[in-house]
């Protein structure tokens, strides 16, 4: 859907975009997941965490990649808010790791990140079955975010990556999540 779009206004263009290519896949996979049938949640606070879920992969996913869809020209970064911190698509293009590029950076982390708190309790109420690969995905995909801050903010000439050891050590926390029952028994 981006073959003729390469600019992105404001948030709600970017949300939109996002929701196109991965929160319908998150909502396309509740029923195939399957919601436990002791879940005392709604189905639509579950549907709504399932996007949330693809929505926060998809911009976690633009925020590692800004170098490498710079070189094609692209910049799914919200032009309004680049705007916001002095910042254009030239500053983008020339890949300057500056004081505004960090602090719009932290700005756009601190967004993704609220993307996966309101997938958490969804997460929670899939069936049992379902819960660690979804909940894994979930903390190894934020996980980049820490990455991002870990590299300075430099997104521009850098890749952020989560290393196999550290995706290994994500499974048994993911585990653990998957054994409670949202938030009532596991406050976080
Ligand atoms: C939380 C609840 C209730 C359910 C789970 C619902 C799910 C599975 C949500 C995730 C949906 C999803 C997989 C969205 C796509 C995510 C994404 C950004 C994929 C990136 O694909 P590529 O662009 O190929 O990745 P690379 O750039 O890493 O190759």
């Amino acid at each position: 859907m981006d073959t003729r779009k390469f600019r992105y206004e404001n948030l709600q263009e970017l949300y939109l975009y996002c929701y196109y290519v991965a929160g319908t896949v998150g909502l396309m996979s509740v029923p195939v997941m399957g919601i436990a049938p002791d879940s005392s949640s709604s189905a639509q606070s579950i549907y709504n965490g399932a996007l949330n879920l693809g929505v926060g992969n998809q911009l976690t996913n633009f925020l590692r990649d800004v170098g490498e869809d710079a070189s094609r020209g692209r910049v799914y970064l919200p032009q309004d808010k680049l705007a916001q911190f002095v910042l254009c698509d030239k500053d983008v293009f020339a890949r300057k790791v500056t004081d505004n590029w960090r602090e719009f950076m932290k700005e756009q982390i601190k967004r993704a990140r609220t993307f996966f708190n309101m997938a958490e309790e969804g997460a929670s109420q899939l069936d049992k079955d379902s819960r660690w690969p979804v909940w894994s995905s979930l903390l190894i995909y934020r996980e980049i975010l820490d990455a991002i801050e870990e590299n300075d903010y430099d997104n521009l000439t850098k890749r952020a990556y989560v290393g196999r050891m550290k995706k290994y050590l994500m499974l048994p926390q993911a585990y653990n999540r998957t054994q409670s029952k949202g938030s009532l028994i596991f406050p976080y």
